[in-house]
């Protein structure tokens, strides 16, 4: 469990990071969204001690990460993938990290395997590509085995089969009972990989909810085809609906789609189509985000 509590960071005067508040929970991957400069590697950093905070905590397992003798078995994380001794192996590297944090030399062939690097474990680093580094990132951050991770926006710069890998790595370590936390700018990515949201904008908390319900509350309503299309239309419109034609169907709002189809199938008319749609997730996160800086805005005006 990852516990923020009113966690302020400031660079000189600007506020990276103001009055946050939120709890990651095992079992689940959880989404850290916010658009670039929200927050979010400021966030990570203070989480994982390599910044202290201005104001508030920021605690895994109910700890501070300075207060912990062997961080890496508590809390794996992948920031800068960019950021390793291009001269070393991967294996060296690993081990490296693995001696000086008290964890055996098992580990680093387990973690190799464990994201496909164990055919270039003896190749220097230098000549590995931005998704063998980001593999390499990830096995340094499950080193200790750990309970709880974090990845910071693992997915940039990846191919789809790299970018799917992530994806089903994440679900795994989740579902054997970690805590994960990912930072994404693509609310897309997120739909497909996280269970729970929190989305950030300037420093502030915007939505702290599951991803279905971030989903249900962008559904822009029914598209709907059928055989006697003006009687739907009627029918629909006598409950309360509105409807209009759109592309030789309907479009729908005001009823969801197992309404729709349980009034049709009582009035017999056969339905071609029935399809809910959601404002695409891109959208959402960008209304979301704007509702902050509008917030942000009226603030400071007032
Ligand atoms: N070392 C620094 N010095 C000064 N300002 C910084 C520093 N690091 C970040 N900032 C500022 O703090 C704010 C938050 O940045 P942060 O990198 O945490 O955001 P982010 O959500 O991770 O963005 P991105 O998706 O671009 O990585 C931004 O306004 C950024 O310009």
């Amino acid at each position: 469990m990852i516990e923020v509590t009113g966690l302020t960071m400031r660079y000189g005067d600007a506020l990276a990071v103001d009055d946050l508040t939120f709890v990651v929970k095992p079992g689940l991957v959880t989404g850290f969204l916010g658009p670039n400069g929200a927050g979010k590697s400021t966030t990570m950093r203070v989480i994982l001690g390599l910044q202290a905070a201005d104001a508030g905590t920021a605690l895994v397992g109910g700890r501070p990460y300075g207060s912990m003798r062997e961080p890496m078995r508590e809390v794996g994380a992948l920031l800068d993938a960019g950021a390793v001794h291009g001269g070393r192996s991967a294996a060296a590297h690993l081990w490296c990290l693995a001696r000086s944090n008290g964890i055996g030399r098992a580990r680093v062939g387990h973690v190799l395997d464990q994201v496909g690097l164990a055919e270039v474990a003896s190749r220097r680093i230098a000549g590995f590509s931005l998704g063998m580094r980001q593999r390499l990132g990830i096995a340094a951050a499950l080193l200790g085995d750990p309970g709880v991770l974090m990845f910071d926006e693992p997915v940039n710069g990846l191919d789809p089969e790299g970018i799917r890998w992530i994806r089903e790595l994440m679900r795994l370590l989740a579902d054997e009972g970690r805590t994960v936390l990912v930072s994404s700018h693509l609310m897309g990515e997120m739909a497909l990989t996280a269970d729970h949201v929190v989305v950030i904008g300037r420093g502030r908390l915007i939505a702290d909810t599951t991803m279905s319900e971030l989903v249900a509350r962008f559904q822009r309503g029914v598209l709907v085809r059928a055989a006697d299309q003006p009687a739907l239309a009627g029918l629909l419109v006598s409950v309360g609906a509105n409807v209009r034609e759109e592309d030789g169907g309907l479009s729908v709002s005001g009823l969801d789609a197992t309404r729709i189809g349980e009034l049709a199938l009582a009035r017999g008319i056969a339905l071609r189509e029935l399809t809910p749609r959601n404002a695409s997730l891109e959208e959402a996160f960008m209304e979301l985000t704007e509702e902050s800086v509008e917030f942000g805005a009226g603030r400071a005006a007032g």
